[in-house]
């Protein structure tokens, strides 16, 4: 085996405002554009480009250097690449870790996904926290260097991939049909649980959840909770769902807009105005505040990372989460029925509300992390929580 890595073809990411970085292909070959974003988490590469949420963007991960776990079956949190592009200072070609059944440039050119080492990662980001989160578009040689004229074509489709702003994006990722969730999350292979994957030993509970682009983990941990789980796809009206006679309703994380997603925002309100148990983690947490009446602002370069202090402002006390969204609630526009319960500690932005009136509340962070800290995975308690005092009621 060769453990030292092979010249890689040319490639570069060219920014929508011109700005040109050169660097290796380290995927297949060809050209992807999207809007390109920073995550800062340090582990958690798999999960972060397998995440449904960064449909339509350029990952731009701020570790220094990924490849070392491989690829593997288990840590998928969708059955394919969602990010529409990955752009990494360096990646190695040889894996090293037991359940790696591949290396990730392997599953990278495998499955198309263009990708772009070998350039300064720091100054994009400091370039992307000055300038705003904008398009980009990575283009990606077969053999050899790259030559000019596919720069200029880069620059062509990253001037010309539009806006995030109004794109609709969770009915493009979601199911076609429903289907029922049980599986808990995963604690190791045993001779018992040969995948690794845990059996919970109850479901008393039974939640609907839409799926905008959800994250496997989250309906792992609402398994975990003690919930069988119905997911459904996102345009499911509100009567075709509690025709399953649910004890709550889940709106999940997605890619995109929340402001056109009007199928979903009906759906909140009708859940709230008859008190079904609601709970949103993201885009979900968005369409949430959208129902109640506040308004979505889009954010300058957004929250992608796995390390970001969240507040809860009742108990003062600190949380370390994953994050990922481009989009917030604007807390001033908030109801009075509406109470915060959570701000980010970088940048005072909304993060989570609860209702006075109904049982419903949002989380604008991931709970479930995967990547990232599971510090506050109690929310999904506080769900499980919320449907047992309306079942006792
Ligand atoms: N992770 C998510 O659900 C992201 C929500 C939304 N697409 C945003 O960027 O803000």
């Amino acid at each position: 085996m060769a453990l030292l890595t092979p010249k890689r073809p040319g490639a570069a990411l060219v920014l929508a405002d011109g700005r040109i970085f050169h660097g290796r292909s380290a995927g297949a070959a060809g050209l992807t554009s999207g809007e390109t974003v920073f995550n800062t988490a340090m582990t958690g590469y798999q999960e972060i480009l397998t995440d449904p949420s960064y449909t339509g963007q350029l990952v731009t991960l701020t570790t220094a250097h990924v490849g070392n776990t491989g690829w593997n079956a288990e840590d998928m949190e969708c059955g394919k690449i969602a990010a529409a592009g990955l752009i990494v200072n360096r990646m190695t070609d040889v894996p090293s870790n037991w359940r790696a059944t591949e290396s990730l440039t392997d599953h990278l050119k495998a499955t198309g996904i263009v990708a772009i080492t070998d350039l300064d990662t720091r100054a994009l980001t400091m370039h992307l926290r000055t300038t705003g989160a904008q398009p980009g578009a990575i283009i990606a040689a077969a053999e050899g260097e790259l030559p000019d004229a596919d720069i200029e074509q880069a620059k062509t489709a990253a001037q010309s991939w539009g806006v995030m702003v109004g794109q609709d994006l969770a009915k493009t990722v979601t199911v076609d049909a429903p289907y029922e969730w049980t599986e808990g999350v995963w604690e190791g292979a045993t001779a018992e649980r040969a995948a690794g994957f845990t059996t919970p030993a109850a479901q008393p509970h039974h939640v609907v959840a839409y799926d905008f682009g959800v994250k496997t983990n989250i309906l792992r941990m609402l398994a975990a909770a003690g919930v069988r789980v119905t997911v459904v796809p996102a345009e499911t009206s509100f009567e075709e769902a509690m025709a399953l006679s649910p004890d709550g309703i889940f709106l999940s994380n997605g890619p995109g807009d929340p402001a056109p997603c009007t199928y979903a925002i009906e759906v909140a309100k009708k859940a709230i105005a008859a008190k079904v148990p609601l709970f949103g983690i993201c885009l979900g947490h968005q369409i949430m505040g959208l129902a109640v009446g506040a308004q979505t602002l889009k954010m300058k370069f957004g929250h992608h990372g796995a390390n970001h202090p969240v507040e809860d402002v009742r108990t003062h006390r600190v949380y370390i989460t994953s994050q990922n969204h481009g989009f917030a609630v604007d807390e001033k526009t908030l109801p009075a029925n509406a109470q915060v319960t959570h701000r980010s500690l970088f940048d005072g932005s909304l993060q989570g509300f609860e209702l006075t009136d109904a049982p419903a509340f949002c989380f604008q962070g991931h709970p479930e992390a995967s990547p990232g800290p599971h510090d506050i995975s109690p929310l999904f308690a506080h769900f499980v929580e919320l449907i047992e005092a309306k079942k006792n009621a």
